[in-house]
Order: C-alpha cells, then sequence, then structure tokens
C-alpha cells in the first residue's frame, strides 16, 4: 500500500457491502474441498434451473449425457480403427477393416457436435429464465417484509448481497455445464481407459491431478494478486472521479487541490502498476513451474505407455487410444478447476439469496387478519410506545393516546423529531406499536388485516416517490391494482393542480420525469409535489395522510391545495395533515401536539390558541413574531403565519 491511500484513505480501499464478505472466498478453497462440495454446487444449480424451466434443463442433461457418451463411444472406435491399421497384411485390407469403425468415429463426431449445439440452445434459453425467477424471488420477497426489515442493519445487509444472487444464478448454469461437460470427458476417457487395460486408469490420474493441482495454484495466486491490484486501482478511480465531479469542481479549482490529487493519484498508479509487474512476473514463474509439472507427468505417462507397447504388454493400438483418451481427458481440466471455483463464488450469492428468502419469510407482513370496514369510524391511539429498530435511548413515541376522527382534517404539530411521522406510520400500519394499541374502529393493527389497511390509506409522504417514470405513470402508480384510467387521472391532475404541469411538458402524460435519459425531463421540487398529491387523489382513499403537502409550493398554490383540503374532509374524507406552517393548521379540525414523542396538547386550532403557556399558542407566536404580529392580535383565520 502506498503512503498516498495510507494519508487519504487510512488504510487500504476495501468495501465495506454484504457482498465484499464473499471477496476471496475462492482462496479459502483446497483441492479436496473443491472436489468435496462440487455435488452440493451441481445440486443447487440443478434446483434453480428445475424451477425455471424443467424442459431446458432436461434437454441440456440429455445433450451433455449423450455427447460423453458419443466421446466415449468415438474412442472405443478409435481403438478399433488403430488395431485394424497396424495389424499385419495388404494396407488396403486393413483400411477395408478399419472403414466401419472409421464411419463410427465420423458419426460419433457428427452426434457430438448435434448435441454441443442442443446443449447451447438449452443453456441460452435456460439461463435468463432461471436469472428472471430468482429475481422474481427477489424482489416478490423484499417487497413485503416489514418496515422495520428494511430499517435493519443485518437484513439489509443481506438484501444488498441477495441481489446479486440472480446474476450470480444464471452464471451458475454456464459455470455448472463447464463443469460437467469436463467431468463427463473425463468420465468417457476413464471409462474407456478402464476398459482397454487396468493400468491405464493410474496413467490418467498421473496426468490429471498434477495438472489440476498446479491449475489451482496458479489461479488462485492470480486472483489473490488481482485483488490487491484491484484495490489500488479503486483508489485511483476515486481519486479521478473526484477530480471531475461537478460538486467538486469549484473548491478544486478555488483551493488548488487538483495537483495535491494528481501527485497522490501518480503515486497510487505506481502502486497498481508495481502490483502489475509483480502479478506478470509470478504469473511467468509459475505458468513455468506448471508447466514443468504437467510435462513431467506427461513424460511419465507417455514413457510408461511406451514400456507396456515396447514389451508387448500392451497392444500398440491401445497405447494410441491411450494417449488420445488421456488428451481429451485433461484437455478440458485447466478450464473445470476455474469453473469451479466461479462456480463456488457464485454459489455464495445464491446462498445469500436463498438465506434472505428465509428471513423475508420471518420478516413478512402477515396475510390476512381481522377485516378493517371500508369506511372506518374512528382511528385511535391508546398508550402507544414506540422504539425505532435497532435503536436505544429515548422512544419515538411513548404513552400517546389521541383519536382520530373520521371525515375532519386532523393536524399534527410538533417541533423536529417530535415523532409526528412516527405517528402516522404507525397509524399506516407500517409498523407495530413497542406497547398500547392503534385501532382501526377497535381492531389493532397488530392484528387486523393490512393489506385492508394499506387499501384504506392514500399517503403524500414527506419523501414521497419520484418515479423515473412517465408522468401517466407517476399518477396511476397510486392505484396499481386497477387499469390506467384516462379520465381519473385528468380528474386527479386537475385537483392537485398538476394539469398545468403535464401541459408544460413536452410529451404530455408521456413524458419520462427522469434526467440523465433521452427525451427524459426533470421537475421543480413544486411540480413533482402537485404530482405527488394528484398521486393520492387518484389513489382515492378514505383516509388521506399528507407531509408537509405545501413546503414546496408557491403561496398560491398552498392556498388551493389547504382549500381543497377542506374540501375534501368536508365530502366525509379523512385528512391526517402533518405541518409545520402554523397557519396551515387553521384548517384543521382537530390539532394534536407532539413532543419529544408525547403528545402534549389536543383541541380545536382556536382553544389551543385561547390556552395562556401552551406549546401550539408558544409555536403559533414564533411564527407570527415573525411578521410583526403579536399572537393576541387576532383570530387564526386573520394571522398569516408562516408566510
Ligand atoms: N427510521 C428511523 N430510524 C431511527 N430513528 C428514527 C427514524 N425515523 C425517525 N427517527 C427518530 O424518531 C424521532 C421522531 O422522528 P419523526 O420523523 O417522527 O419526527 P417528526 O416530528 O416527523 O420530525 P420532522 O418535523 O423533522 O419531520 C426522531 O428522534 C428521529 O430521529
Amino acid at each position: 500500500m502506498s503512503a498516498s491511500e495510507q494519508l487519504l484513505f487510512g488504510g487500504p480501499l476495501l468495501y465495506d457491502t454484504g457482498w465484499s464478505s464473499h471477496d476471496g472466498a475462492f482462496t479459502r478453497l483446497g483441492l479436496w474441498s473443491m472436489v468435496a462440495t462440487l455435488p452440493r454446487l451441481i445440486r443447487t444449480t440443478v434446483r434453480l434451473a428445475a424451477e425455471a424451466d424443467r424442459g431446458a434443463l432436461r434437454l441440456v442433461a440429455a445433450a451433455e449425457i449423450g455427447r460423453g457418451a458419443a466421446q466415449a463411444v468415438g474412442l472405443v472406435a478409435v481403438n478399433t480403427v488403430l488395431a485394424a491399421l497396424l495389424a499385419g497384411g495388404e494396407p488396403a485390407d486393413r483400411l477395408r477393416e478399419a472403414l466401419p469403425a472409421l464411419a463410427v468415429v465420423a458419426v460419433t463426431a457428427l452426434v457430438a457436435a448435434l448435441l454441443t449445439a442442443a446443449s447451447t440452445y438449452g443453456s441460452g434459453r435456460l439461463e435468463p429464465k432461471v436469472e428472471r425467477v430468482a429475481t422474481e424471488r427477489y424482489l416478490a420477497r423484499a417487497s413485503r417484509v416489514e418496515l422495520a426489515a428494511i430499517e435493519d442493519d443485518q437484513f439489509h445487509r443481506l438484501l444488498d448481497t441477495a441481489q446479486y444472487g440472480a446474476a450470480s444464478a444464471r452464471r451458475m448454469i454456464d459455470y455448472c455445464i463447464r463443469v460437467v461437460n469436463a467431468l463427463l470427458s473425463l468420465i468417457a476417457a476413464a471409462g474407456v481407459l478402464t476398459v482397454l487395460h487396468p493400468v491405464l486408469l493410474p496413467l490418467l490420474a498421473l496426468m490429471t491431478v498434477p495438472s489440476m493441482w498446479s491449475t489451482l495454484i496458479t489461479t488462485r495466486r492470480r486472483y489473490c494478486s488481482f485483488r490487491t491490484w484491484v484495490q489500488h486501482a479503486r483508489a485511483g478511480r476515486v481519486l479521478s472521479s473526484e477530480l471531475t465531479a461537478t460538486e467538486t469542481a469549484a473548491e478544486i479549482r478555488v483551493h488548488q487541490v487538483g495537483p495535491f490529487l494528481l501527485k497522490h493519484f501518480r503515486a497510487m498508479s505506481a502502486s497498481a502498476e508495481a502490483e502489475q509487474t509483480r502479478l506478470a512476473r509470478l504469473d511467468a514463474r509459475t505458468g513455468l513451474w506448471a508447466s514443468a509439472w504437467t510435462g513431467l507427468a506427461g513424460a511419465a505417462t507417455y514413457l510408461t505407455l511406451g514400456a507396456l507397447a515396447w514389451t508387448g504388454v500392451m497392444a500398440m493400438s491401445v497405447a494410441g487410444t491411450a494417449v488420445l483418451a488421456i488428451r481429451t481427458g485433461s484437455a478440458s481440466l485447466g478450464g473445470m478447476v476455474s469453473s469451479v471455483n466461479n462456480l463456488y463464488d457464485e454459489s455464495l450469492f445464491v446462498a445469500d439469496l436463498d438465506q434472505l428468502c428465509v428471513r423475508a419469510a420471518q420478516w413478512a407482513i402477515p396475510e390476512g387478519g381481522a377485516p378493517v370496514p371500508a369506511r372506518p369510524g374512528r382511528i385511535t391511539f391508546e398508550d402507544v410506545t414506540f422504539r425505532y429498530p435497532g435503536t436505544e435511548g429515548e422512544p419515538a413515541l411513548s404513552g400517546v393516546s389521541l383519536t382520530i376522527p373520521v371525515g375532519h382534517v386532523t393536524a399534527l404539530v410538533g417541533e423536529n423529531g417530535s415523532g409526528k411521522s412516527t405517528l402516522v406510520k404507525l397509524l399506516a400500519g407500517l409498523y407495530l406499536p413497542e406497547s398500547g394499541r392503534v385501532c382501526w374502529d377497535g381492531v389493532p393493527t397488530s392484528c387486523a388485516d393490512r393489506r385492508q389497511i394499506f387499501d384504506r390509506i392514500a399517503m403524500v409522504a414527506q419523501d414521497f416517490n419520484r418515479w423515473r417514470f412517465t408522468a401517466r405513470v407517476n399518477i396511476a402508480i397510486g392505484a396499481p391494482g386497477v387499469p390506467v384510467d384516462d379520465e381519473r387521472l385528468r380528474a386527479a391532475a386537475r385537483d392537485a393542480g398538476a394539469d398545468s404541469v403535464i401541459e408544460s411538458l413536452p410529451r404530455g402524460w408521456d413524458t419520462l420525469l427522469a434526467r440523465g435519459y433521452q427525451n427524459g425531463c426533470q421537475l421543480s421540487g413544486g411540480q413533482w409535489q402537485r404530482l405527488g398529491i394528484a398521486r393520492a387523489h387518484y389513489r382515492d382513499a378514505p383516509v388521506l395522510i399528507v407531509d408537509e403537502p405545501t413546503a414546496a409550493l408557491d403561496a398560491k398554490e398552498e392556498q388551493r391545495v389547504f382549500d381543497q383540503i377542506r374540501d375534501l374532509a368536508d365530502a366525509g374524507q379523512t385528512v391526517v395533515l402533518i405541518t409545520h406552517r402554523m397557519a396551515s393548521v387553521r384548517h384543521a379540525d382537530l390539532v394534536h401536539v407532539l413532543h419529544q414523542g408525547r403528545l402534549t396538547e389536543s383541541g380545536s386550532p382556536e382553544e389551543l390558541l385561547a390556552r395562556r403557556g401552551g406549546r401550539f399558542r408558544e409555536l403559533y407566536g414564533i411564527q407570527a413574531a415573525q411578521f410583526g404580529r403579536p399572537v393576541d392580535s387576532g383570530h387564526l383565520d386573520g394571522a398569516v403565519p408562516g408566510r
């Protein structure tokens, strides 16, 4: 490691992600453990393939077994050809004698080629399906777990690693076919050699084991060295991206950071280059050792064969076939070693995916439960305490008891971090209370059918999602279970004031709302907010939760949104409103004031404002003072703090 890396990064630049824990797993695999894990790896691959497409799996398996058999038959036929050619007699007679076997050799070669093509077709069909099935498993499980699971560090790490499982599953098919292919070649060669002469089998082992061993060592050395080299290269890449990023551009110029970073870039590149040179030297040396080893084993094999043929213990034709069989059997060994290693590497990610599925099932939002009325009468919090998973200290909510009446606007007010957003997440059944109950018409969220609760809610969260889809989908995704209805879309956009935003887009409803893509468009914060509100309108649920719905809107639009919220409540919809703008609170029928996770006051805006020494009155006073109005100067209707 260079001094630059020590200075800039405090040590080697290693990833701290779930998947990086598998880095180097390959180096822990010895020759014996490789052989021992192979059946398990093949089983895993077969299971994945069977889930995706049994037909294609059968095709590949049959083609590979057939190809191995064709290879064995071909070798036996070669032996017959050699025996005929090396026998005594006229050349023409010997050739005639060899012809049928020659025909068998040709036919087996043709069959092997056809079967290879069939296997290529089968694996080509299988691989994308395996990836799709694994991806679907991943996505379906991940989207069904409790919100608490997403916040759990360990689960999140697993989620991070398991996302690579699908691509790994696809690659496992390819590596597995290569391994099986090489194995069958080896078995075919071993089978034929055993039939030809029992002494030939140890000769095959003599040739293959050292070459397998040396390939394993070479591959592992290369891999270790590559990992070191890649760290230096990564550090260099970090510097170059810092040097060219838009965010750093101004500071780099004014503070003249460029030469400083360049100096360290050069030093780090020198480390990377030195490592590559070392890698090349090592490669050359181990390559030479491996060749010497394999060469010696080969020489010993061929000398033994020669001696056996010379002394007449073995027929010349058998020795010739043995040479061919040994070459065939050991040819794909090198590839097989690295394929087994790759197979092992990939299997770790697939195992993570399997583990994720198990953990996700434990964390899954339960199916079914007590039914929740389509139009609930009231929602109550009964002495609710809640702490975020993995956090210690003060709970985010403690001992909160309140009622959210139906068909009214209830405002939640309080300073930052007082627990307003947490409260609505509990209301929506996204989290369950640690103690106490949140009840929808008397049904606690802990035993209610939570999918039904979700159905009853439309939510415009503070950080509502800006989907990188078209404007149409960005609104229609509010009700993903029903077909997109253009009339309903237009009405929702009109109600939320998003119609003018859509009209201004170059391709109207079909404009892609994402920067960095062709024809993609980026909206302003306020425009996005209108779309978010339109999405909630489109959902058309009995309970509407709006968290700071107007933070990015201009004054006119804000007024319109609040008037509309009022209209919705007058029409029977339940609205839960979180806002820091005290002026907006005058639209509410009931206000709950939270402070450090506790409910401190409840009442109508007028009641709370009249309460001397109350927190609401204090918060209101602070905002009113910014506009030069004392809190006593008038009613809520007249005052416009926050504007
Ligand atoms: N996902 C989370 N994990 C851990 N703690 C959290 C999480 N979300 C919020 N908190 C903590 O819970 C407390 C209440 O946060 P909450 O977001 O409910 O406050 P809020 O009243 O909505 O704040 P704001 O007005 O800033 O939106 C805070 O102390 C916050 O740090």
